[in-house]
């Protein structure tokens, strides 16, 4: 049995048919159902749906044999314990930092709000910008509108979240996109099932370039 761990939300909308050209469909809605553990139709998988900031946790402690989850998620949480075999290509956008519309940053040490506080922190360090971090959960946008914050850093796609709060991006930090990840000890156990699994998905992701 192998057990992959998916983000709710937009990353499951989006790993689901992927999942699906590998054989792999869930046996209930998981979109009605409020059970946490589906198995899958053939019975070879269980679907472990969880916030995409525990996918790493999960899978680093073999809870998971296998995860799905965003590129910024790993960096934050740290992905060294764990494999990154594929771009799945699905949930992309930018990570950026962004500012009220016109607005400058201030000279001198600056506060940004953000929930990546370790990407956050690592950015800033290499620019050589002193900050104060506010770690916030969600709605940064909503930050410097009340004075919280004077930038923040989140994630960018079409950037109408941004618009629609008097906001513009400001400095581009890194690519997002959802990432397969394998717990270390599991590649070795159930080597077959998720080479077959790791392969079946690159031709899915492929086919969709
Ligand atoms: N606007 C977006 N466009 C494309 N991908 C996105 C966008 N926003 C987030 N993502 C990706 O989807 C992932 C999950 O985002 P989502 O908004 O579904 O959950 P969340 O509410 O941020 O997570 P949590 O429940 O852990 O707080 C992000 O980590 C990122 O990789
Ligand atoms: O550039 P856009 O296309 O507007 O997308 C960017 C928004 O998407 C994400 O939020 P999400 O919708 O996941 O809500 P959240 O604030 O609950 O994370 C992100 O945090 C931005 O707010």
């Amino acid at each position: 049995m192998l057990t992959i761990a998916i983000s709710k939300g937009r990353i499951l909308k989006d790993t689901l048919p992927l999942l699906a050209e590998a054989g792999i469909e869930p046996s209930e809605d998981l979109s009605k159902t409020r059970k946490l553990i589906v198995p899958s139709v053939c019975g070879k998988v269980n679907l472990v749906i969880i916030r995409a900031t525990d996918v790493p946790t999960f899978v680093e402690y073999g809870a998971a044999d296998v995860g799905v989850t965003g590129k910024d998620t790993l960096v934050e949480h740290g992905s060294d314990n764990l494999y990154e075999p594929l771009d799945l290509n699905i949930a992309k956008c930018r990570l950026m930092t962004a500012i009220v519309t016109g607005k400058k940053l201030p000279t001198g040490k600056i506060r940004v709000a953000s929930k990546y506080v370790s990407l956050t922190e690592q950015y800033f360090a290499k620019k050589g910008q002193q900050v104060e971090i506010i770690k916030l959960y969600g709605s940064m946008e909503l930050a410097p509108i009340v004075g919280l914050a004077d930038c923040i850093v989140d994630l960018v796609d079409t950037g109408n979240t941004l618009k629609a709060n008097g906001m513009e991006p400001l400095d581009f930090i890194m690519d997002i996109s959802s990432r397969l990840v394998i717990n270390k000890a599991s590649m070795k156990m159930k080597y077959q099932q998720i080479k077959t699994l790791i392969k079946t998905l690159e031709v899915a992701v492929d086919n969709r370039r």
